[in-house]
């Protein structure tokens, strides 16, 4: 296990304590949610259900024995717990490296409490170094580009990749966000956007950082 694997697996450990006996829990997707399925596997007596926000994580939840049940069967959902590619201090974040942006704002907006999950290389000054993702309706695609352009943005095509929506994905460089709430609405705006993959307007409620000092919560 190389050093940020290990250090996504200490982020990963110190979320286990959000998860109460008997409740639904949400889930994310990418490489620190699979350090958290994975020590789930000692938890599952424990765990009524999850809901998921890919085909992914669905495979490896059913993998280890949890029952995965639609969104709109679970009223409530006390925690969900994701991963994200970027946050800054006041806990907003980019989303969507793996592509499953839309639904997990979907869920973080159905969730009681966001705690998010992460190693120290993701907490940034200022939200944009990481290409911001925007899911897009295939038809929409070049019509969004050129939008995204008008706004400063250098949208890159995520060629050979479908969500699991059957959408596309744009990757847009060259944004340096200082107003995440606005951006986020602005982009939202755009016809044929499914939503990007700033989370501002509804940010982590917890963050759980990994770092070479030791885990650091805000
Ligand atoms: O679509 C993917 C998700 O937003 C992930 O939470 C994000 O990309 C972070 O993934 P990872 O834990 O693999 O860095």
């Amino acid at each position: 296990m190389d050093r940020q694997t290990e250090l996504k697996m200490e982020a990963a450990k110190a979320a286990l304590k959000y998860i109460q006996d008997d409740e639904i829990i949400g889930i994310g997707t990418g490489s620190t949610v699979n350090c958290f399925i994975e020590l789930l596997k000692e938890h599952t007596h424990r765990i009524k259900a999850a809901v998921s926000s890919s085909v992914a994580s669905t495979e490896r939840l059913k993998a280890i024995g949890i029952e995965v049940i639609d969104l709109n069967d679970a009223h409530d959902i006390p925690v969900y717990v994701d991963g994200a590619d970027e946050s800054n201090h006041q806990l907003q974040l980019i989303k969507g490296g793996g592509g499953a942006l839309s639904r997990e704002k979907i869920i973080a907006a159905a969730a009681q409490k966001f705690v998010c999950i992460a190693d120290e290389s993701k907490y940034v000054e200022t939200l944009g170094e990481f290409p911001l993702p925007i899911e897009v309706l295939p038809m929409a695609r070049s019509y969004v580009a050129r939008q995204i352009v008008k706004l400063g943005g250098d949208p890159c095509y995520r060629t050979g990749f479908v969500t699991d929506n059957g959408n596309v994905i744009l990757d847009v460089h060259s944004l340096e966000i200082t107003q995440p709430k606005i951006l986020e609405a602005e982009i939202n705006q755009i016809t044929g956007v499914v939503t990007n993959g700033l989370f501002a307007q509804r940010p982590a409620d917890h963050l759980i950082l990994a770092t070479e000092n030791g885990i650091k919560e805000f």
